[in-house]
């Protein structure tokens, strides 16, 4: 771990990310909201401001913003963040146009337009879905605009929400490949421990998993406008850094020298290879909805010859699922050995199961896992 190293922190994860052609930029509902949950205009065009430059300096930026639900709050007069479900997306409903004008307005000081994107976990999990917001942002970056993403706060429920938009700035950056991702927060790094209770020592540098053994990363304030606290800050850190995008985590107000390698912030290095986004997604970031268990010889096609999954070498799966649901796929002893689309409900699977492919009727020859669906995890 590097601690309070001021020589090194222009480290490469730095450079990387101060050289970054696309990056995409998350920034969390306190560091745009007032107190009482109004925005904050002075804070949300300094940002901009920030945003704006670099994309004049030949940037493709994607800006995921928090803050729908919090900008909510004051025009519905409602006091606190709400708990329920229902409130919080009436709240965002609200809050979210103002948000969007907000950024439209702020931008177009700058003679740049954006673009916004609203995503429910479904759009990156299914394929055509995946595709099509892919699809979306390549045209909206060509076109020079600034997309704008939030999570659909206004129709997720709570068994497929994000919930929190730093993992949701994650699957972004894989879904656009980025170059970089920067967290911004009302926390200007990662701490050995939550800066609040005083005593904790900044982390500068995070090469990889033994750098964050001491770390306690805790919730945000218990009367805050934030949802997921450090941890959610960490888990995305990891995610992105796991799959080949560096992170740079740092204060919303130190957004222009973060951007320019300076020593703020916390560096997350990559631990591993990029993949392509899709796969990543498949494999490590798509909820998981049921279990499919192979008999060893579907496990060796699947795993070994990269095949897809057909009913003959299933032996049971969960009750759980519906075609287009991302399964994993075990072996007999309950190991995941893969995940994959599954292309049937799990009502239509006790038919066919352990039926070869010509005993079938003509209606379910197809794959129940298609080897381009199927991400091998061994
Ligand atoms: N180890 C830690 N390092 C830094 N901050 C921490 C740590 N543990 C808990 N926190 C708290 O997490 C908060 C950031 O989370 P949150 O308020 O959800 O941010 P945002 O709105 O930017 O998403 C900080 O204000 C900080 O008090
Ligand atoms: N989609 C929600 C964001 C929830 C969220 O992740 O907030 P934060 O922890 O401030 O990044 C909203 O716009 O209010």
């Amino acid at each position: 771990m590097t601690v309070n190293e001021p020589a090194t922190a222009r480290s490469e994860t730095r450079q990387r990310v101060g050289t970054a052609r696309r990056l995409v930029v998350k920034v969390g509902s306190s560091s745009l909201t007032t107190a009482h949950g109004g925005l904050d205009r002075a804070r949300l065009d300094a940002l901009v401001d920030v945003v704006a430059d670099r994309c004049a300096r030949g940037g493709q930026l994607v800006l995921v913003s928090s803050g729908a639900i919090a900008a909510g709050l004051a025009p519905l007069a409602l006091a606190r963040r709400p708990k329920d479900l229902a409130t919080q997306q009436a709240a965002a409903g609200v809050g979210q146009l103002a948000l969007a004008h907000a950024y439209a307005t702020s931008f177009g000081r700058h003679q740049r337009v954006v673009g916004q994107v609203l995503l429910t976990a479904d759009d990156v999990i299914r394929r055509a879905h995946y595709r099509n917001a892919q699809r979306t942002f390549e045209r909206l970056l060509a076109l020079r605009a600034v997309p704008v993403v939030n999570e659909n706060d206004t129709v997720a429920t709570d068994e497929i929400r994000f919930g929190d938009n730093d993992r949701l700035a994650a699957l972004v950056a894989h879904l656009v490949g980025a170059d970089a991702l920067v967290l911004l927060s009302d926390v200007d790094a990662l701490y050995d421990g939550d800066p609040r209770h005083g005593g904790a020592t900044r982390i500068t540098e995070v090469r990889g998993p033994e750098d964050l053994v001491q770390v306690q990363a805790g919730d945000g304030r218990v009367d805050g406008l934030g949802t997921g606290g450090m941890a959610s800050k960490l888990a995305a850190a990891k995610l992105a850094s796991s799959a080949g995008i560096p992170v740079l985590l740092a204060g919303a107000d130190d957004a222009a020298r973060a951007l320019d390698q300076a020593d703020v912030g916390t560096a997350f290095a990559v631990t591993g290879a990029r993949l392509s986004a899709r796969r990543f997604w498949l494999g490590y970031a798509a909820g998981a909805k049921g279990r499919v268990r192979l008999d060893d010889g579907a496990v060796q096609a699947v795993t070994q010859r990269r095949r897809s999954l057909l009913a003959a070498g299933i032996l049971d799966t969960t009750s759980d699922f519906h075609a287009g649901d991302v399964v994993e796929l075990v072996d007999r002893s309950d190991r995941v050995v893969a995940r994959g689309v599954v292309g049937y409900d799990a009502s239509e699977l006790p038919e066919l199961i352990g039926r070869s492919t010509h005993e079938l009727p003509a209606e379910f020859r197809r794959e129940i896992v298609h080897a381009d669906d199927l991400v091998v995890l061994q």
